[in-house]
């Protein structure tokens, strides 16, 4: 403004007079006045304007020129920094502001610093903006403006409630950032169980971005039933304001899969102490659970294992163990069956049951299916899709229709290393087992293959327990209860029950002849063709050695169908049994007693066909006897007897009869066996068959034996001493006399007390005594030979000797057998034995006997094969040391050829 009027009144000077010039002038300076005064009024009011404008912004603002003068501040700038606003005048310097703020406290760093930090920025190129935050807790923001004559324009706002909100925010959103990177479930939500905040990993697996979830409930998460417990935890835990901690909840997640989780929620509590909402945490503890669960599982099953608990619920629970471990999968175990061939349904609790039966009993083989070729190849077998792999080409029909896809089977076996079953995995997918699932087939096919090897084991030991090892038959313990469920069974339907005693004739023989291997053999032959005679529901029994029991039930009441059951199985047993070398015709006694009428209990039962069966035995074996009431009488009778016979001896009762024996060329009589007699008071004469294995049972035989041998030597003698020519007499010595360490003795005495010579006395020994101990027996002989004793074997034929020990025997005669001569005329077996006897005799040199010829074919069969000696009925029965006199004395005047004799007992 100053130049432009100057250049005006110059102008006027030049031009115009000095009045003109005035008048100009003093116009020109009035207008000039006038405009300087309205150019004033103008700034002014524009000045004012400004100061107002500026003193009415929210900011504080301040100008200052380059030499750090303040030109302008408005109130704000005093009301931030608390400086009386007359203390900020135009001019006044920077550094005495900084000295008014110091004294204010609303400096926030050192004056020097401060005035250090305002000129560096002031020295920059652009504008600064930056936070000061004061001691009494402002925050004021700054945004320095340098001008470009060297001063700067700053303005100043007070930002306390914008810094406090923006970290609010800011601590939101790093919040959400924080929570959103954590993998468990969190939220918090309000007193109505609406969701407020949420993280990622819940959201997602809800379905839902993290917004989404805001407001909403578990209702809009889960099925009704499990929104209603989470609803009404959450409700209680809001009203006692207790926080929930690690309680175990079970959810479906959006995309169908069960989860565990572990959930703490705790109630939200505002300053006032009120409940506004609650913040949950939840861990998928779900991999944790299925290995808890799996670790319990297992150590349930091998509970159930060790408790005996049965196969098919083991399996069952091992199966569900395995498909709560895995989503989508059905275990299924099948079993090799005793055969070795097939498998069959063990458990598969979630295969469809018609498919399970359709594969049940499938054969194993190279392309069965993954079951059948796992169990022929003894290895995995992966088959990823059923519906093309060549292994179930055979068997795609059976599966289709169930949608199983893939099947994944393994072998199970056994420690030893054998095929017990397989275990098989099916999903309803095309897929191939994943490394959770190998691990889990192979943990299952483990415990699975315990399971079974123990069932095994239980049910052999069962078996054993209850089964004759060497039959395979029942045994005693399992007679009892099949007794009595027969009972059971007739009472009810008013049916018998028959037992059946049965004890083999001679069988020890056998054993002691042929040794323990034959008799094996023989009682297995038996028993096995005793099983065939009878149903499948009857039972035969082995009690032990050669004694079996046959129980038949529901059992017609009738005795003559029984009878007819009972001679089948003695017919079975009298079938020849081809042992070796040997054939064998067996025999055996049988005694039945029928429920009800013979006995109400098994027990009873048995008992009463033991009594039958010996009965059987008493009448000469090879035979079977219906239980009688009276034979239990007869058990009485053979205890009395039993009793007389201890005082038979002392009493004097027994007697010697004797019974020639005669040479077949010359008809002479050349010896006599000696054969005890019991004569009793009140019983009259009592038969060696009788009383003599009565004797052999209770040990008198030993005692009666050397009676008999001191009887028989000093009879002989006698008849010697009275004239008759010396022969021979016979003594039969018993197993339990032969086995008497003072047999030598007792014979020494017997010689020595008769006078006999010992080359008149010849002891007859069984050929089944001989063999039951070969070695012994023959060194017993041995003795007594030396003794000058003759020894001869009794019942030959019967014993199964060889011929290479037969060689070794010191004796001088072989005595056939009656069993032999009985049917000799017409027997064609029985006219082999004989023959094959005779001609062994020769052929080892001994003399051969027959004994119990009683008829003239007999004896021209004897002729004819040129056998030496005979003795029986024919010549002459048993008779008295008196009537041996007196046939002695006829024989000797007497040279006809062999006849019968009118000799009686
Ligand atoms: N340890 C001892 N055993 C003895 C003694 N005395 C006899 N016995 C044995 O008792 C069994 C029966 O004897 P027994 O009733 O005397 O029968 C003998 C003969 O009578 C009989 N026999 C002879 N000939 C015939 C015949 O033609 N027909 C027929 N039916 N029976 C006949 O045979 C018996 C003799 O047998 P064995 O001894 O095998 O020669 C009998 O086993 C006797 O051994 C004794 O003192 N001690």
């Amino acid at each position: 403004m100053a130049n432009k009027s100057s250049r005006r009144t110059a102008n006027a000077t030049d031009q115009a007079g000095l009045a003109t010039l005035s008048k100009l002038a003093l116009v020109s300076y009035e207008n000039l006045e006038r405009e300087l005064r309205a150019a004033n009024a103008t700034l002014e009011a524009q000045a004012r304007r400004f100061e107002t404008a500026i003193d009415n912004i929210s900011q504080g603002i301040c100008f200052f020129d380059v030499d750090e003068r303040l030109i302008l501040c408005n109130r704000r700038y005093a009301e931030i920094y608390g400086i009386p606003t007359e203390k900020l005048h135009a001019g006044a310097m920077l550094s005495e502001i900084v000295e008014l703020r110091l004294a204010a406290q609303t400096l926030p760093i050192t004056g020097e610093a401060y005035l250090a930090f305002a000129r560096s920025i002031n020295a920059s190129s652009g504008s600064t903006t930056w936070a000061a935050e004061l001691k009494d807790g402002r925050t004021i923001q700054v945004c320095h403006q340098p001008m470009p004559d060297g001063g700067w324009v700053a303005t100043h706002e007070d930002i306390t409630e914008l810094a406090a909100s923006r970290l609010v925010a800011n601590e939101r959103v790093s919040l959400q950032a924080l929570i959103d990177w954590v993998p468990d479930y969190m939220w918090v939500k309000d007193t109505e169980s609406r969701f407020v905040v949420v993280n990622r990993a819940l959201a997602a697996d809800s379905g839902r971005q993290t917004g989404e979830m805001i407001g909403l409930t578990d209702f809009d998460l889960h099925a009704p039933e499990l929104a209603r417990q989470f609803r009404a935890c959450e409700q209680d835990l809001l009203r006692r304001g207790q926080p929930m901690v690690d309680e175990e909840e079970f959810i479906v997640d959006a995309s169908g899969a069960g989860k565990w989780l572990s959930s703490t929620k705790v109630p939200l509590r505002n300053a006032q102490n009120e409940i506004f909402g609650l913040i949950g945490i939840a861990r998928d503890i779900t991999q944790r659970k299925q290995a808890d669960d799996l670790r319990n599982g297992q150590a349930q099953i091998l509970e159930m294992i060790a408790a005996s608990a049965p196969l098919e619920d083991v399996l069952d629970r091992l199966m569900r163990l395995i498909e709560s471990q895995l989503n989508g999968i059905f275990g299924s175990v099948l079993l090799l069956d005793k055969d070795g061939s097939h498998l069959r349904h063990g458990a598969a609790p979630s295969l469809a049951k018609d498919y399970t039966n359709a594969i049940d009993g499938v054969q194993i083989g190279p392309k069965v299916g993954s079951c059948g070729t796992a169990a022929f190849r003894r290895e995995r077998v992966i088959v990823t899709d059923v519906m093309s792999d060549p292994l179930w080409e055979d068997y795609r029909g059976i599966v289709e229709p169930y949608g199983y896809r893939s099947c994944w089977s393994t072998p199970i076996l056994a420690h030893t290393g054998a095929v017990l079953g397989v275990f098989a995995m099916y999903s309803m997918t095309v897929r191939a087992p994943v490394e959770a699932e190998i691990s889990l087939i192979d943990f299952t096919t483990r415990i699975a293959g315990i399971a079974i090897e123990r069932k095994l084991a239980e049910d052999r030991i069962h078996f054993m327990a209850n089964h004759d090892t060497l039959t395979g038959l029942p045994n005693r313990a399992l007679l009892g209860d099949r007794l009595s469920q027969a009972i059971l069974y007739a009472q009810r339907y008013h049916r018998w029950v028959s037992v059946v005693f049965i004890d083999v004739d001679n069988f020890k023989l056998v054993n002691d002849t042929l040794g323990h291997n034959a008799g094996d053999v023989l009682l297995k032959t038996i028993a096995g063709r005793m099983v065939e005679c009878v149903r499948a529901t009857d039972t035969v029994v082995r009690l032990g050695g050669d004694e079996f029991v046959v129980v038949i039930v529901d059992q017609v009441p009738d005795a003559d169908i029984v009878a007819a059951t009972v001679q089948n199985i003695r017919a079975a047993i009298a079938a020849p049994v081809q042992l070796g070398e040997h054939r064998l015709r067996m025999t055996a006694s049988m005694g039945v007693a029928n429920y009800p009428k013979d006995g109400a209990s098994a027990d009873l039962l048995l008992a009463n066909a033991d009594v039958a069966m010996y009965r059987a035995k008493e009448l000469g074996r090879d035979n079977f006897q219906f239980y009688a009431p009276e034979f239990n009488a007869t058990v009485h009778e053979k205890f009395l007897l039993q009793e007389e016979l201890r005082n038979a001896l002392a009493r004097s009762e027994f007697t010697l009869f004797y019974q020639p024996q005669v040479d077949l060329r010359s008809g002479r009589v050349f010896a006599v066996e000696a054969l005890i007699r019991w004569k009793h008071p009140t019983l009259g004469l009592i038969s060696p068959m009788k009383f003599i294995p009565m004797a052999e049972e209770t040990g008198l035989i030993v005692p009666i034996g050397d009676w008999v041998l001191h009887e028989a030597c000093r009879q002989n003698k006698a008849w010697q001493d009275s004239g008759l020519p010396p022969m021979m007499v016979c003594v039969n010595v018993s197993a339990r006399q032969f086995k008497d360490s003072n047999l030598i003795s007792r014979v020494v005495n017997a010689l020595a007390d008769s006078g006999l010579e010992a080359q008149y006395l010849e002891l007859e020994v069984t050929e089944s005594l001989i063999m039951q101990n070969v070695e012994i027996a023959v060194a017993t002989m041995n003795e007594l030979q030396s003794l000058g004793v003759q020894i001869s074997i009794d019942d030959f034929g019967t014993g199964y000797s060889s011929l290479s020990a037969l060689k070794t025997f010191p004796v001088v005669r072989l005595k056939i057998d009656k069993s032999f001569i009985n049917d000799l005329a017409t027997d064609e077996d029985d006219q082999a034995v004989a023959s094959a006897v005779i001609s062994l005799g020769q052929k080892l040199n001994l003399r051969v006997i027959a004994e119990g010829v009683e008829t003239d074919e007999q004896i021209a069969f004897l002729r004819k094969n040129n056998c030496d000696e005979m003795q029986g009925y024919h010549f002459s029965k048993p008779v008295s040391a008196q009537d041996i006199m007196t046939l002695l004395n006829e024989d000797r005047g007497d040279d006809t050829s062999p006849g019968q004799r009118d000799h009686h007992q």
